[in-house]
């Protein structure tokens, strides 16, 4: 297993980073390389609601209504409430990020992109799953993501690699830096408000989530000759609190899973994604929904996303809120720290297993 050698056309002398950009770069493939073979994908949806003739729809909660003193403001909070119920996904407009920011960012990680090959694999140490690249390869058998990604720890700042963001240019890393900030600031905006609806205390939910566990996921989809034989990201659900996506050039390939089936999100534009991690799901107690998602690409433009990925501080107790369960509605999964859930599940991941479902406890 140790010796593996990866597809051919990779860059074996760049410390073993694989980068599909570069892959598919270097020659035209004739075919696809057997690692990125997925085979019996499910396809997307082609379900039309006879109604409307068309798919259902991700739901869109409108930031500034839900912090407004308008009686509109208990509207959009049981939209939004419902959102969680039935999608764990929603659209947020009117989010407050500044339109500029994230047009500056979208150029910067378009550069990022584009430097060579050589520059790139400086972000990755070898082992460590930070850092620039597409999935590291541990088994034979192991199916590889189409995608290339720009991966690090932000918080808490201790935690951050000396090799990715104090090594990136100074003004990718001042717009990186920024929009970290603001959507933290977003994050614990809309967490507080899930807070009050789940019966939390005021504040409480933003102090579990203030300083807490956060991590940027960037990542380049080149477009792929054969889209349907491979995966952007194949499905899973978010260990997160929350997840904040921002699908930067505007090109779509996130689904859903809802009701047995793969349901394309459109994102408006402007738009962030908020979707709704397994922390979520546990603390309330079951009734909103960790959705199980996954990327797609296409055969002709590349996609661009960030996830930015919030969880509590790891001080932080992880169970159902107690005011949400009592003698009828006993807690559905179990309570414990922080830091031991954030092990558990990376190790549960590593060996394809639900970490979710661990959590629950058994009647
Ligand atoms: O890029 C996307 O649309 C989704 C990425 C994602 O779900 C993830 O990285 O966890
Ligand atoms: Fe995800």
């Amino acid at each position: 297993m140790a010796n593996y050698k990866p597809a051919a056309g990779f860059d074996e002398s760049s410390h073993s980073v694989l980068s599909v950009q570069h892959l598919i770069a270097k020659e035209p493939l004739s075919s696809i390389p057997q690692q990125f073979v997925r085979p019996n994908q499910e396809p997307p949806s082609t379900f039309s609601n006879t109604e409307t003739g068309s798919l259902p729809t991700t739901p869109t909660i409108d930031l500034e209504q839900l912090l407004s003193d308008e009686a509109s403001a208990d509207i959009e909070l049981e939209k939004l409430h419902s959102a969680c119920k039935e999608w764990g996904l929603f659209q947020l407009v009117n989010h407050g990020v500044s339109i500029s920011l994230l047009e500056k960012l979208k150029h910067e990680i378009e550069d990022f992109f584009q430097l060579p090959l050589e520059e790139k694999v400086k972000y990755r140490k070898p082992g460590d799953l930070e850092g620039y690249g597409c999935d590291q390869v541990i088994s034979k058998d192991q199916k590889l993501d189409w995608g290339d990604r720009l991966y690090m720890t932000t918080n808490p700042l201790h935690s951050r690699k000396s090799h990715i963001i104090p090594e990136l240019t100074s003004s990718f890393r001042s717009t990186l830096e920024l929009y970290i900030v603001e959507l933290q600031k977003l994050a614990v905006k809309v967490l507080d408000i899930l807070g009050r609806r789940l019966k939390m205390e005021m504040g409480e939910m933003g102090e579990l989530f203030e300083d807490g566990k956060q991590s940027v996921k960037i990542t380049y989809y080149p477009p792929c000759t054969q889209p349907e034989l491979v995966m952007g990201v194949v499905a899973h659900t978010d260990g997160t609190g929350i997840t904040i996506l921002n699908q930067v050039n505007g090109v779509n390939g996130l689904e859903l899973k809802k009701d047995g089936i793969w349901i394309p999100v459109n994102v408006l534009s402007n738009a962030l994604i908020v979707n709704l991690g397994d922390i979520l799901e546990i603390m309330s107690n079951g009734m909103y929904k960790s959705v199980e998602h996954r990327a797609i690409v296409n055969s002709e433009k590349e996609r661009i996303s960030i996830a930015m990925f919030i969880s509590p501080h790891l001080d932080a107790k992880i169970g159902p809120v107690t005011k949400l369960t009592n003698h009828q509605n006993r807690p559905i999964f179990k309570t414990i720290g922080m830091e031991k859930y954030v092990k558990n599940f990376i190790s549960y991941n590593h060996e394809g297993r639900s970490h979710l479902e661990y959590m629950r406890l058994c009647d």
